[in-house]
């Protein structure tokens, strides 16, 4: 088991009183490979969880395993953190340095690489993510908000972490920045074979790129399994606070309507092609630009 919870509990201002309850009766395994999406309402506890991860948080109750390693061990914190790494849902909360370079280049240098070792990595990384390397001398603050999300990612898989938690990677970005992110993820979770839990407020987005699915309501999980069992129950969704995905919403629709569908799609290149089979309209050839 990669990263594994024990019955977790955590209260921000512990014995204070503003005590809040954040999460409670935690218990999950997560393993190596997987790539899971947690979606829940606002204030559920996704952010809280996802800290605990990486000994960001420590419980006050239970515990939190990675690869073997309890988050509660101080000594140990550098390896969780290179075995885990989180990207905030805010990239200014991660980015301080004064150029790109050096706020690519502090995760690294922070674990002891040598500076041969950060320059290769902090050329991979740009690479992969797409920055241009004009970028690397200029403040992080003068870039664009799909530039700054891509370097807060750079800078946590500079550390070549084995899973990667990135929290609303694409909140405030238009939809070709999101795409740009999303084919990054998942190029990182199919070709450099990272875990990947990916927090986000679209259950589009969710739907179309993982597969498994945790849903979080009120500090508690609520569901944990297939996204086909969290997305066609609507039940399920609804008493979570969620709507589910339009695309799902589209097909039952259609389903009811008589369209043939024996299995729900979740990207809309599928469905657009699953409806032009269905119509059976004549005038519709291959190739005629729809
Ligand atoms: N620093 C904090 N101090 C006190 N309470 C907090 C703090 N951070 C979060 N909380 C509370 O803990 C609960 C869980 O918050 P969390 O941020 O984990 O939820 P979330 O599901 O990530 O929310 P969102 O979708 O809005 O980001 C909420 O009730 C929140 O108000």
């Amino acid at each position: 088991m990669f990263i594994e919870m024990k019955n977790v509990e955590f209260i921000y201002g512990y014995k204070t009183p503003f005590e809040k309850k954040a999460l409670e009766n935690i218990n999950l395994s997560i393993t190596k490979g997987e790539f899971i999406g947690i979606i829940g309402k606002t204030g559920s506890g996704k952010s809280t969880l996802v800290q605990l991860m990486n000994g960001l948080l420590v419980p006050q109750i239970g515990d939190v395993f990675v690869d073997g390693i309890n988050t509660r061990d101080k000594k140990k914190v550098k390896e969780i953190r290179k075995k885990v790494g989180l990207v905030f849902q805010y990239p200014e909360y991660q980015l301080f340095e004064e150029t790109v370079y050096k706020d690519i280049a502090f995760g690294p240098q922070n674990l002891g690489f040598s500076e041969e070792e950060i320059k290769r990595k902090v050329k991979e990384v740009c690479d992969l993510l797409e920055i241009p390397h004009q970028l690397l001398e200029k403040s992080p603050f003068e870039l664009s908000g799909g530039q700054k999300r891509r370097v807060a990612i750079a800078g946590i898989l500079a550390m070549d972490p084995e899973c990667l938690i990135l929290d609303e990677p694409t909140a405030g970005l238009d939809m070709r920045g999101r795409k740009r992110i999303f084919n990054i993820i998942e190029r990182l979770h199919k070709e450099a074979k990272k875990t990947i839990i990916l927090i986000s407020h679209s259950l589009e987005d969710v739907a179309m790129l993982c597969e498994r699915v945790i849903i979080l309501s009120k500090g508690k999980i609520n569901f944990d399994g297939s996204k086909h069992q969290a997305f066609e129950n609507v039940e399920l969704l609804e008493k979570s606070g969620l709507l589910p995905p339009d695309i799902l919403y589209l097909q039952h629709r259609l389903k009811l309507k008589g369209f043939k569908i024996d299995k729900f799609e979740y990207s809309i290149e599928k469905v657009a092609d699953m409806i032009v089979k269905n119509l059976h309209l004549p005038f519709v050839e291959e190739g005629d630009g729809f």
